[in-house]
């Protein structure tokens, strides 16, 4: 069901009459939700890192995402689409998240999602570390039934605890998989490399259903053939993305909380991405930037540029055109 009004939607501010760096950010200088009847697409910004394991910071990502998408244009050639044109677009603000307890700020995102998903918005978050994929894809499951899931990261994320805790930013897959939110015939990695705990890591996620693209494969393998094999598995099945943009190289996203060596260009995920242009996509996060070790906005700006293509992408499925 389209909520897109009659009249032509509410776009972004035209920076070629108010500069881009004039006026308080909001993404790709969009409406806020409280402008608009109501959004076919809303991009939500989640500030939470208390699931983070090593360096901190991923709770500012909102506000250094929307500042760095001020440069945004409205047409995306890579794609042939306007994303604001015919389709409603706002930014949603941020969810008032519990910095102090993960299970209720779990809790608070599923339903806040959840909320937001039945007005029958197509949701994409940016901020938070990884621990949000949890409740993001519990909100999804409730509307679409189990959904496949590609998943762009250096890391797993299907560790079981940490500390013993079951929600963190290690945790997130696994938990989904138990509870029965994913459809364990297509679920995909990409990106990951970098040291584990074990062996073990590798066959229980394996075990869960997970199959892996490294961040190597992409490398010898190429783009079109790595989106060949994730479109293969993925068929058309409801797909979630969820990209931690860790999945990128230092040298392409320093501001990030646990680096790996040897990860992506923003190049080859933006291409991934695009790749995926006819799948049922149904929502997308973007997490793990932390701005306070990025450089130049480099990080920033490559989220940015993620999350445009991501509710490009959706728009696509609503309609939009060039
Ligand atoms: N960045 C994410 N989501 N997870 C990294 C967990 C790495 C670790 O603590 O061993
Ligand atoms: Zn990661
Ligand atoms: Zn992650």
């Amino acid at each position: 069901m389209s909520h897109t009004p009659p009249s032509a939607p509410l776009g972004p501010v035209d920076s070629s009459r108010v500069p881009r760096f004039a006026g308080p950010a909001t993404f790709a200088r969009l409406p806020r939700l409280d402008q608009v009847p109501a959004a076919d697409i809303a991009v939500v910004g989640i500030p939470f890192d208390t699931g983070v394991s090593y360096r901190p910071g991923a709770r500012f990502a909102p506000a250094a995402i929307r500042e760095a998408s001020r440069l945004l244009r409205p047409y995306n050639p890579a794609l042939d689409v306007s994303p604001f044109a015919s389709v409603q677009v706002a930014d949603a603000g941020d969810i008032a998240v519990n910095p102090f307890a993960i299970g209720d700020a779990v809790e608070t995102v599923e339903h806040e999602i959840g909320a937001l998903m039945d007005t029958g918005a197509s949701i994409v978050t940016v901020g938070g570390d990884h621990t949000l994929s949890l409740p993001l894809l519990r909100a999804a499951a409730r509307r679409h039934g189990p959904v496949a899931l590609l998943h762009f990261d250096a890391h797993l994320d299907t560790w079981d605890t940490y500390f013993g805790e079951p929600y963190t930013h290690g945790t997130p897959f696994r938990r989904a998989v138990e509870e029965g939110l994913l459809d364990t015939e297509a679920l995909s990695h990409v990106g990951t490399r970098g040291p584990l705990y074990g062996k073990a890591d590798l066959t229980d996620d394996e075990r869960l259903g997970f199959g892996i693209v490294t961040s190597a494969d992409v490398m010898r393998q190429g783009v079109d053939e790595v989106v060949a094999r994730l479109r293969d598995r993925i068929g058309d099945r409801p797909l979630y993305v969820s990209v931690d943009i860790d999945v990128l190289d230092p040298a392409h996203a320093p501001g990030t909380g646990t680096p790996e060596a040897g990860g992506l260009t923003s190049r080859e995920l933006l291409e991934i991405l695009r790749g995926l242009n006819g799948a049922a996509l149904i929502g997308a996060d973007v997490v793990e930037v932390a701005p306070a070790y990025d450089h130049a906005d480099i990080t920033s700006t490559a989220a940015a540029h993620v999350a445009y293509d991501l509710v490009s992408l959706l728009a696509l499925r609503k309609g939009a055109t060039a």
